[in-house]
Protein backbone atom coordinates (compact mmCIF):
# COMPACT_ATOMS: atom_id res chain seq x y z
CA UNK A 1 0.00 0.00 0.00
CA UNK A 2 1.22 3.45 -0.59
CA UNK A 3 2.38 6.15 1.91
CA UNK A 4 2.57 8.66 -0.18
CA UNK A 5 0.56 11.90 0.84
CA UNK A 6 -2.00 13.61 -0.60
CA UNK A 7 -1.01 17.20 -1.64
CA UNK A 8 -4.87 18.65 -2.85
CA UNK A 9 -4.89 21.14 -5.82
CA UNK A 10 -5.21 25.04 -5.49
CA UNK A 11 -3.81 27.80 -7.42
CA UNK A 12 -0.45 28.89 -6.91
CA UNK A 13 0.34 31.92 -5.21
CA UNK A 14 1.92 34.44 -7.24
CA UNK A 15 5.52 35.22 -6.01
CA UNK A 16 5.03 38.98 -5.63
CA UNK A 17 1.88 40.77 -4.37
CA UNK A 18 0.25 41.86 -7.91
CA UNK A 19 -0.11 45.75 -9.25
CA UNK A 20 -3.16 47.65 -8.31
CA UNK A 21 -4.70 46.99 -11.71
CA UNK A 22 -4.11 43.37 -12.19
CA UNK A 23 -4.61 42.96 -8.67
CA UNK A 24 -8.26 44.90 -8.95
CA UNK A 25 -9.03 42.55 -11.30
CA UNK A 26 -8.14 39.24 -9.60
CA UNK A 27 -10.02 40.61 -6.63
CA UNK A 28 -13.11 41.13 -8.44
CA UNK A 29 -12.16 37.34 -9.35
CA UNK A 30 -11.38 35.62 -5.94
CA UNK A 31 -8.91 37.87 -3.92
CA UNK A 32 -7.47 34.39 -2.37
CA UNK A 33 -5.21 33.64 -5.71
CA UNK A 34 -3.92 37.23 -5.57
CA UNK A 35 -2.31 36.15 -1.99
CA UNK A 36 1.90 35.62 -2.73
CA UNK A 37 3.38 32.85 -1.89
CA UNK A 38 4.79 34.98 1.39
CA UNK A 39 1.43 35.52 3.14
CA UNK A 40 1.60 31.81 3.91
CA UNK A 41 4.36 32.96 6.10
CA UNK A 42 3.91 36.44 7.78
CA UNK A 43 2.19 37.18 10.91
CA UNK A 44 0.26 40.41 10.16
CA UNK A 45 0.33 41.92 6.61
CA UNK A 46 -0.87 45.88 5.55
CA UNK A 47 -2.10 46.90 1.95
CA UNK A 48 -3.18 50.50 1.44
CA UNK A 49 -5.88 50.33 -0.98
CA UNK A 50 -5.92 54.06 -2.17
CA UNK A 51 -8.43 55.90 1.20
CA UNK A 52 -8.71 52.21 2.83
CA UNK A 53 -6.14 50.20 5.12
CA UNK A 54 -6.34 46.49 5.15
CA UNK A 55 -4.54 44.69 7.95
CA UNK A 56 -4.75 41.22 7.87
CA UNK A 57 -4.10 39.07 10.78
CA UNK A 58 -2.10 35.56 10.31
CA UNK A 59 -1.09 34.51 13.84
CA UNK A 60 -2.92 32.82 16.56
CA UNK A 61 -1.44 35.13 19.52
CA UNK A 62 -2.56 38.19 17.07
CA UNK A 63 -5.92 36.66 16.05
CA UNK A 64 -6.60 36.42 19.62
CA UNK A 65 -5.50 40.00 20.95
CA UNK A 66 -7.83 41.45 17.79
CA UNK A 67 -10.69 39.39 17.56
CA UNK A 68 -10.66 38.10 21.52
CA UNK A 69 -8.84 40.71 24.06
CA UNK A 70 -9.80 43.97 21.51
CA UNK A 71 -12.78 42.25 20.04
CA UNK A 72 -15.42 45.17 20.84
CA UNK A 73 -13.60 47.22 18.24
CA UNK A 74 -14.31 44.74 15.57
CA UNK A 75 -17.92 43.75 16.41
CA UNK A 76 -18.93 44.89 13.23
CA UNK A 77 -19.04 42.94 9.99
CA UNK A 78 -16.98 44.16 6.88
CA UNK A 79 -18.98 46.91 4.63
CA UNK A 80 -18.17 44.16 1.65
CA UNK A 81 -20.03 41.24 3.86
CA UNK A 82 -22.51 43.32 5.00
CA UNK A 83 -23.26 44.59 1.69
CA UNK A 84 -23.18 41.43 0.09
CA UNK A 85 -25.53 39.55 2.03
CA UNK A 86 -28.26 42.28 2.86
CA UNK A 87 -30.11 41.13 0.01
CA UNK A 88 -30.85 37.84 1.21
CA UNK A 89 -30.49 37.85 4.98
CA UNK A 90 -31.74 41.64 5.74
CA UNK A 91 -30.88 43.38 8.80
CA UNK A 92 -29.74 39.36 10.51
CA UNK A 93 -28.00 39.62 13.24
CA UNK A 94 -25.42 37.62 11.13
CA UNK A 95 -24.28 41.01 9.39
CA UNK A 96 -25.68 43.29 11.67
CA UNK A 97 -23.66 44.21 15.17
CA UNK A 98 -24.46 46.82 17.88
CA UNK A 99 -27.82 46.63 19.91
CA UNK A 100 -29.42 44.08 17.18
CA UNK A 101 -26.87 41.51 17.16
CA UNK A 102 -26.95 41.80 21.36
CA UNK A 103 -30.28 41.09 21.66
CA UNK A 104 -30.87 38.43 18.71
CA UNK A 105 -27.87 36.70 19.44
CA UNK A 106 -28.53 35.16 22.89
CA UNK A 107 -32.01 33.87 21.61
CA UNK A 108 -30.76 32.16 18.63
CA UNK A 109 -27.35 30.78 19.82
CA UNK A 110 -30.09 28.97 22.57
CA UNK A 111 -32.07 27.53 20.12
CA UNK A 112 -28.48 25.88 18.44
CA UNK A 113 -26.84 25.18 21.57
CA UNK A 114 -24.75 21.81 21.93
CA UNK A 115 -27.05 20.47 24.21
CA UNK A 116 -30.07 20.32 22.28
CA UNK A 117 -28.62 19.29 18.92
CA UNK A 118 -29.42 15.59 19.46
CA UNK A 119 -33.06 16.94 18.41
CA UNK A 120 -31.73 16.81 14.59
CA UNK A 121 -30.81 13.94 14.22
CA UNK A 122 -33.63 12.44 12.78
CA UNK A 123 -33.07 15.08 9.76
CA UNK A 124 -29.77 14.53 9.42
CA UNK A 125 -30.55 10.57 8.92
CA UNK A 126 -33.13 11.18 6.65
CA UNK A 127 -31.65 13.16 4.60
CA UNK A 128 -28.96 10.84 4.34
CA UNK A 129 -31.36 8.10 3.27
CA UNK A 130 -32.08 10.47 0.16
CA UNK A 131 -28.83 10.85 -0.81
CA UNK A 132 -27.77 7.61 -0.91
CA UNK A 133 -31.37 7.10 -2.86
CA UNK A 134 -30.49 9.42 -5.91
CA UNK A 135 -26.93 8.47 -5.62
CA UNK A 136 -27.63 5.30 -6.28
CA UNK A 137 -29.71 5.66 -8.99
CA UNK A 138 -27.33 8.29 -10.64
CA UNK A 139 -24.05 6.44 -9.63
CA UNK A 140 -24.94 4.04 -12.95
CA UNK A 141 -24.65 7.25 -15.38
CA UNK A 142 -20.81 7.38 -14.39
CA UNK A 143 -19.55 10.71 -12.66
CA UNK A 144 -22.12 12.44 -10.32
CA UNK A 145 -21.12 16.13 -9.59
CA UNK A 146 -21.83 15.98 -5.46
CA UNK A 147 -21.64 20.12 -5.10
CA UNK A 148 -25.32 21.07 -6.10
CA UNK A 149 -26.57 17.54 -4.55
CA UNK A 150 -24.96 18.27 -0.91
CA UNK A 151 -26.28 22.06 -1.42
CA UNK A 152 -29.92 20.89 -1.31
CA UNK A 153 -29.30 17.90 1.02
CA UNK A 154 -27.77 19.95 3.55
CA UNK A 155 -30.65 23.05 2.80
CA UNK A 156 -33.35 20.08 3.27
CA UNK A 157 -31.42 19.57 6.70
CA UNK A 158 -31.87 23.05 7.27
CA UNK A 159 -35.29 23.34 6.53
CA UNK A 160 -36.13 20.05 8.29
CA UNK A 161 -34.62 21.97 11.16
CA UNK A 162 -36.59 25.32 11.19
CA UNK A 163 -39.93 23.87 9.46
CA UNK A 164 -40.23 20.57 10.91
CA UNK A 165 -40.22 17.30 8.32
CA UNK A 166 -43.37 18.51 6.13
CA UNK A 167 -41.65 20.67 4.05
CA UNK A 168 -42.26 19.64 0.17
CA UNK A 169 -38.52 17.59 -1.32
CA UNK A 170 -38.54 20.05 -4.07
CA UNK A 171 -38.35 23.19 -2.05
CA UNK A 172 -34.95 21.89 -0.97
CA UNK A 173 -33.77 21.83 -4.58
CA UNK A 174 -34.97 25.26 -5.31
CA UNK A 175 -34.01 27.25 -2.78
CA UNK A 176 -30.52 25.73 -2.97
CA UNK A 177 -30.48 26.79 -6.78
CA UNK A 178 -31.48 29.89 -5.99
CA UNK A 179 -28.56 30.68 -3.18
CA UNK A 180 -25.92 29.33 -5.59
CA UNK A 181 -27.15 31.12 -8.15
CA UNK A 182 -26.79 33.90 -5.87
CA UNK A 183 -23.26 33.21 -4.55
CA UNK A 184 -22.34 33.04 -8.39
CA UNK A 185 -23.25 36.67 -9.14
CA UNK A 186 -23.22 38.59 -6.07
CA UNK A 187 -19.90 40.80 -6.14
CA UNK A 188 -17.44 39.75 -2.83
CA UNK A 189 -15.68 42.70 -3.25
CA UNK A 190 -16.35 45.94 -2.09
CA UNK A 191 -14.26 47.97 -4.42
CA UNK A 192 -16.32 51.22 -4.59
CA UNK A 193 -15.49 51.22 -0.13
CA UNK A 194 -11.60 50.69 -1.05
CA UNK A 195 -11.18 53.30 -2.85
CA UNK A 196 -13.34 56.14 -1.34
CA UNK A 197 -16.89 55.82 -3.51
CA UNK A 198 -20.18 56.12 -1.70
CA UNK A 199 -21.13 52.70 -0.23
CA UNK A 200 -24.21 53.16 -2.29
CA UNK A 201 -22.72 51.80 -5.20
CA UNK A 202 -22.01 48.51 -3.93
CA UNK A 203 -25.38 48.53 -3.05
CA UNK A 204 -26.33 47.46 -6.75
CA UNK A 205 -25.65 44.61 -6.83
CA UNK A 206 -26.21 42.82 -10.27
CA UNK A 207 -29.91 42.11 -11.73
CA UNK A 208 -29.38 38.36 -11.15
CA UNK A 209 -27.76 38.75 -8.00
CA UNK A 210 -30.96 40.65 -6.82
CA UNK A 211 -33.57 38.25 -8.69
CA UNK A 212 -32.28 35.55 -6.73
CA UNK A 213 -32.11 37.22 -3.71
CA UNK A 214 -35.85 37.93 -4.55
CA UNK A 215 -36.65 34.28 -5.33
CA UNK A 216 -34.67 32.77 -1.68
CA UNK A 217 -36.88 35.56 0.02
CA UNK A 218 -40.16 34.86 -1.44
CA UNK A 219 -40.10 31.18 -0.77
CA UNK A 220 -38.64 31.16 2.58
CA UNK A 221 -41.70 34.40 3.14
CA UNK A 222 -44.20 31.59 1.91
CA UNK A 223 -43.22 28.87 4.19
CA UNK A 224 -43.25 30.83 7.01
CA UNK A 225 -46.96 31.93 6.21
CA UNK A 226 -47.70 28.30 5.35
CA UNK A 227 -48.75 27.42 9.12
CA UNK A 228 -45.64 24.94 8.78
CA UNK A 229 -43.11 24.66 11.90
CA UNK A 230 -43.88 22.22 14.19
CA UNK A 231 -41.27 19.95 15.49
CA UNK A 232 -38.62 22.52 14.36
CA UNK A 233 -37.11 25.75 15.47
CA UNK A 234 -39.58 28.21 14.09
CA UNK A 235 -41.71 28.36 16.85
CA UNK A 236 -39.06 28.76 19.10
CA UNK A 237 -38.11 32.09 17.16
CA UNK A 238 -41.63 33.39 17.50
CA UNK A 239 -41.59 32.63 21.17
CA UNK A 240 -38.16 34.45 21.46
CA UNK A 241 -38.56 37.88 23.87
CA UNK A 242 -36.36 40.51 24.26
CA UNK A 243 -35.60 41.98 28.04
CA UNK A 244 -39.00 44.14 28.24
CA UNK A 245 -40.68 40.86 27.45
CA UNK A 246 -41.94 42.19 23.93
CA UNK A 247 -41.06 39.53 20.61
CA UNK A 248 -38.47 39.85 19.72
CA UNK A 249 -38.71 38.95 16.29
CA UNK A 250 -41.74 40.75 14.07
CA UNK A 251 -42.39 39.58 10.60
CA UNK A 252 -39.19 41.00 8.68
CA UNK A 253 -36.91 40.27 11.29
CA UNK A 254 -38.16 36.44 11.36
CA UNK A 255 -38.01 36.63 7.75
CA UNK A 256 -34.30 37.99 8.07
CA UNK A 257 -33.17 35.25 10.93
CA UNK A 258 -34.53 32.55 8.83
CA UNK A 259 -32.78 33.49 5.70
CA UNK A 260 -29.72 33.47 7.63
CA UNK A 261 -30.24 30.18 9.47
CA UNK A 262 -30.88 28.81 5.90
CA UNK A 263 -28.17 30.21 4.09
CA UNK A 264 -25.38 30.20 6.92
CA UNK A 265 -25.94 26.64 7.22
CA UNK A 266 -26.24 24.79 4.07
CA UNK A 267 -23.59 26.51 1.82
CA UNK A 268 -20.73 26.02 4.77
CA UNK A 269 -21.59 22.53 5.19
CA UNK A 270 -22.02 21.64 1.95
CA UNK A 271 -18.90 22.81 0.46
CA UNK A 272 -16.95 21.12 3.86
CA UNK A 273 -18.70 17.82 2.62
CA UNK A 274 -17.69 17.92 -0.87
CA UNK A 275 -14.03 19.11 -0.13
CA UNK A 276 -13.97 16.09 1.95
CA UNK A 277 -14.99 13.42 -0.62
CA UNK A 278 -13.26 14.72 -2.88
CA UNK A 279 -9.92 14.58 -0.16
CA UNK A 280 -11.19 10.73 0.12
CA UNK A 281 -11.64 10.01 -3.51
CA UNK A 282 -8.30 10.91 -4.15
CA UNK A 283 -6.53 9.25 -0.95
CA UNK A 284 -8.27 5.85 -0.39
CA UNK A 285 -6.51 4.73 2.45
CA UNK A 286 -8.00 7.52 4.64
CA UNK A 287 -11.08 6.66 2.72
CA UNK A 288 -10.94 3.40 3.73
CA UNK A 289 -9.90 3.78 7.43
CA UNK A 290 -13.45 6.50 7.87
CA UNK A 291 -15.27 3.56 6.40
CA UNK A 292 -13.93 0.78 8.89
CA UNK A 293 -14.78 2.97 11.40
CA UNK A 294 -18.14 3.43 10.35
CA UNK A 295 -18.84 -0.46 10.19
CA UNK A 296 -17.09 -1.29 13.51
CA UNK A 297 -19.06 1.46 15.35
CA UNK A 298 -22.41 1.36 13.64
CA UNK A 299 -22.47 -1.88 11.78
CA UNK A 300 -25.43 -1.57 9.09
CA UNK A 301 -27.28 1.04 11.59
CA UNK A 302 -27.80 4.68 10.76
CA UNK A 303 -25.93 7.00 13.21
CA UNK A 304 -27.52 8.02 16.61
CA UNK A 305 -26.50 11.35 18.09
CA UNK A 306 -24.72 9.31 21.15
CA UNK A 307 -22.56 7.26 18.70
CA UNK A 308 -20.80 10.17 17.04
CA UNK A 309 -18.06 10.93 19.51
CA UNK A 310 -16.49 7.48 18.41
CA UNK A 311 -16.35 8.25 15.23
CA UNK A 312 -12.97 10.11 15.52
CA UNK A 313 -11.50 8.78 12.14
CA UNK A 314 -14.53 10.37 10.56
CA UNK A 315 -14.57 13.89 12.50
CA UNK A 316 -10.60 14.25 12.00
CA UNK A 317 -10.97 13.54 7.99
CA UNK A 318 -13.85 16.52 8.64
CA UNK A 319 -11.69 18.79 10.44
CA UNK A 320 -9.02 18.33 8.10
CA UNK A 321 -10.78 19.30 5.33
CA UNK A 322 -12.10 22.10 6.56
CA UNK A 323 -8.46 23.05 7.22
CA UNK A 324 -7.34 22.97 3.84
CA UNK A 325 -10.47 24.32 2.17
CA UNK A 326 -11.78 26.45 5.08
CA UNK A 327 -15.76 27.22 3.86
CA UNK A 328 -15.92 30.21 5.52
CA UNK A 329 -12.19 31.46 3.99
CA UNK A 330 -12.48 34.73 5.13
CA UNK A 331 -13.37 36.68 8.42
CA UNK A 332 -13.72 40.17 7.64
CA UNK A 333 -14.45 43.13 10.36
CA UNK A 334 -14.87 46.92 10.18
CA UNK A 335 -13.01 48.96 12.67
CA UNK A 336 -15.70 51.40 14.37
CA UNK A 337 -12.62 52.83 17.03
CA UNK A 338 -9.05 53.94 16.06
CA UNK A 339 -6.78 51.20 16.76
CA UNK A 340 -3.32 50.28 16.00
CA UNK A 341 -1.86 46.12 15.40
CA UNK A 342 1.67 46.24 15.19
CA UNK A 343 2.88 49.49 14.15
CA UNK A 344 -0.54 49.82 11.64
CA UNK A 345 -2.77 52.61 12.24
CA UNK A 346 -6.46 51.77 11.03
CA UNK A 347 -9.02 54.53 11.65
CA UNK A 348 -12.84 53.22 11.83
CA UNK A 349 -14.29 51.88 8.51
CA UNK A 350 -10.65 50.28 7.64
CA UNK A 351 -10.76 46.61 7.44
CA UNK A 352 -9.44 43.92 9.54
CA UNK A 353 -9.28 40.47 8.02
CA UNK A 354 -8.07 36.71 9.25
CA UNK A 355 -7.85 34.38 6.38
CA UNK A 356 -8.26 30.81 7.39
CA UNK A 357 -6.92 29.93 4.34
CA UNK A 358 -4.00 31.33 4.95
CA UNK A 359 -3.60 31.27 8.81
CA UNK A 360 -4.72 27.15 8.10
CA UNK A 361 -1.56 26.65 6.16
CA UNK A 362 0.81 29.32 7.93
CA UNK A 363 4.27 27.66 7.50
CA UNK A 364 5.12 28.30 11.31
CA UNK A 365 2.03 26.08 12.59
CA UNK A 366 1.83 23.62 10.33
CA UNK A 367 4.04 20.79 9.44
CA UNK A 368 3.37 19.98 5.43
CA UNK A 369 0.80 22.82 5.71
CA UNK A 370 -0.34 21.66 2.19
CA UNK A 371 -0.34 18.27 2.85
CA UNK A 372 -3.88 16.17 3.83
CA UNK A 373 -2.96 14.72 6.72
CA UNK A 374 -6.43 14.11 8.86
CA UNK A 375 -3.95 12.08 12.00
CA UNK A 376 -3.54 15.43 13.20
CA UNK A 377 -6.71 15.97 14.22
CA UNK A 378 -6.80 12.69 15.89
CA UNK A 379 -7.44 12.79 19.51
CA UNK A 380 -3.66 11.67 20.36
CA UNK A 381 -2.69 14.51 18.34
CA UNK A 382 -4.74 17.86 18.79
CA UNK A 383 -3.75 18.98 21.31
CA UNK A 384 -0.61 20.07 20.07
CA UNK A 385 -2.58 22.17 17.62
CA UNK A 386 -2.20 25.83 18.97
CA UNK A 387 -5.44 27.40 20.18
CA UNK A 388 -6.35 30.33 17.26
CA UNK A 389 -4.63 28.38 14.59
CA UNK A 390 -7.56 26.67 13.01
CA UNK A 391 -11.11 28.92 12.74
CA UNK A 392 -13.48 26.97 10.85
CA UNK A 393 -15.47 28.43 12.81
CA UNK A 394 -14.57 31.65 13.64
CA UNK A 395 -13.44 33.70 16.76
CA UNK A 396 -14.30 35.50 19.65
CA UNK A 397 -17.77 36.76 20.10
CA UNK A 398 -19.19 36.17 16.91
CA UNK A 399 -18.11 32.35 16.33
CA UNK A 400 -20.85 30.24 14.76
CA UNK A 401 -23.72 29.77 16.72
CA UNK A 402 -24.15 26.30 14.72
CA UNK A 403 -21.11 24.53 15.04
CA UNK A 404 -22.35 21.77 17.15
CA UNK A 405 -25.16 21.38 14.59
CA UNK A 406 -22.59 21.47 11.51
CA UNK A 407 -20.10 18.74 13.03
CA UNK A 408 -23.28 16.45 13.89
CA UNK A 409 -24.90 16.67 10.48
CA UNK A 410 -21.57 16.39 8.75
CA UNK A 411 -20.38 13.35 10.85
CA UNK A 412 -23.83 11.74 10.29
CA UNK A 413 -24.00 12.17 6.00
CA UNK A 414 -20.20 11.30 5.87
CA UNK A 415 -20.79 8.32 7.68
CA UNK A 416 -24.03 7.28 5.60
CA UNK A 417 -22.13 7.78 2.32
CA UNK A 418 -18.55 6.13 2.94
CA UNK A 419 -20.70 2.83 4.01
CA UNK A 420 -22.71 3.41 0.49
CA UNK A 421 -20.27 3.93 -1.74
CA UNK A 422 -16.65 4.00 -3.06
CA UNK A 423 -15.58 7.46 -4.25
CA UNK A 424 -13.08 7.87 -7.09
CA UNK A 425 -11.56 11.17 -8.43
CA UNK A 426 -12.61 12.60 -11.06
CA UNK A 427 -11.84 11.91 -14.49
CA UNK A 428 -9.62 15.14 -15.89
CA UNK A 429 -8.25 18.01 -13.99
CA UNK A 430 -8.69 18.00 -10.33
CA UNK A 431 -11.43 20.42 -9.16
CA UNK A 432 -9.75 23.85 -7.43
CA UNK A 433 -11.23 26.28 -4.87
CA UNK A 434 -13.28 29.55 -6.04
CA UNK A 435 -13.70 32.22 -3.05
CA UNK A 436 -17.79 33.64 -2.86
CA UNK A 437 -19.32 33.74 -0.14
CA UNK A 438 -17.88 30.24 1.06
CA UNK A 439 -14.92 28.32 -0.82
CA UNK A 440 -16.84 26.26 -3.67
CA UNK A 441 -15.19 23.61 -5.89
CA UNK A 442 -14.73 25.78 -9.42
CA UNK A 443 -17.08 23.93 -12.19
CA UNK A 444 -18.67 21.51 -9.43
CA UNK A 445 -16.99 18.48 -7.77
CA UNK A 446 -17.53 15.24 -10.32
CA UNK A 447 -16.74 12.19 -8.56
CA UNK A 448 -17.09 8.54 -9.95
CA UNK A 449 -19.42 6.62 -7.13
CA UNK A 450 -19.19 2.81 -6.98
CA UNK A 451 -22.27 1.73 -4.79
CA UNK A 452 -21.31 -0.91 -2.12
C1 LIG B 1 -19.63 23.32 8.37
C2 LIG B 1 -20.57 24.09 8.82
C3 LIG B 1 -20.38 25.52 9.24
C4 LIG B 1 -19.28 26.34 9.16
C5 LIG B 1 -17.91 26.00 8.60
C6 LIG B 1 -19.66 27.61 9.71
C7 LIG B 1 -18.82 28.70 9.83
C8 LIG B 1 -19.18 29.91 10.40
C9 LIG B 1 -18.28 31.01 10.59
C10 LIG B 1 -16.81 31.04 10.20
C11 LIG B 1 -18.98 32.00 11.19
C12 LIG B 1 -18.43 33.38 11.60
C13 LIG B 1 -18.34 34.31 10.43
C14 LIG B 1 -17.59 35.58 10.77
O1 LIG B 1 -17.05 35.74 11.86
O2 LIG B 1 -17.55 36.46 9.89
C15 LIG B 1 -20.33 31.55 11.37
C16 LIG B 1 -21.34 32.28 11.94
C17 LIG B 1 -22.61 31.80 12.15
N1 LIG B 1 -23.07 30.55 11.86
FE1 LIG B 1 -22.00 29.01 11.09
N2 LIG B 1 -20.95 27.55 10.10
C18 LIG B 1 -21.43 26.29 9.83
C19 LIG B 1 -22.69 25.81 10.09
C20 LIG B 1 -23.70 26.52 10.69
C21 LIG B 1 -25.01 25.99 10.97
C22 LIG B 1 -25.46 24.57 10.66
C23 LIG B 1 -25.74 27.02 11.51
C24 LIG B 1 -27.16 27.03 11.98
C25 LIG B 1 -27.86 25.95 12.22
C26 LIG B 1 -24.87 28.17 11.60
C27 LIG B 1 -25.22 29.40 12.12
C28 LIG B 1 -24.39 30.48 12.25
C29 LIG B 1 -24.80 31.75 12.81
C30 LIG B 1 -26.18 32.10 13.37
C31 LIG B 1 -23.69 32.60 12.75
C32 LIG B 1 -23.64 34.06 13.14
C33 LIG B 1 -23.01 34.28 14.48
C34 LIG B 1 -22.90 35.76 14.85
O3 LIG B 1 -22.66 36.60 13.98
O4 LIG B 1 -23.05 36.05 16.04
N3 LIG B 1 -23.65 27.84 11.07
N4 LIG B 1 -20.42 30.25 10.89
Amino acid sequence: MSTEVFIPPRHEPPERVPGLLRGIVSLRGDVLRALPRIAFRREVMAVRVLRRQVVVVNHPEVVRDVFVTRGAIYGRKSHFKEQALSPVIGESLFANHGPLWAARRPAVARLLHPSGVDRFQPAFQDTGRVLLRDWRAGSAAGAVDVAPALAAATLRIMLHAVFGPQVPEDESTAIAEAFSDYQSRVQVIDLPHLVGLPSWTMGLQGVRARRAANEIRRRVGRLIASGLGEGGLLPGMRAARDEAGNPLLDEAGLLDEVAMMLLAGSETAANALAWTLFLLASDPRWQERVRAEAVAVLGDREPEAAELSRLSVNKAVLQEAMRLYPPVAILARQATAPDRIRHWQLRPGDTLLCIPWLLHRQEAIWDAPHAFKPERFLPENARSIPRFAYLPFGVGARVCAGAAFGMAEMQTLLAMLVRGFHFDPPEGPAPLPRFRLTLRPEGGMKLRLRPL
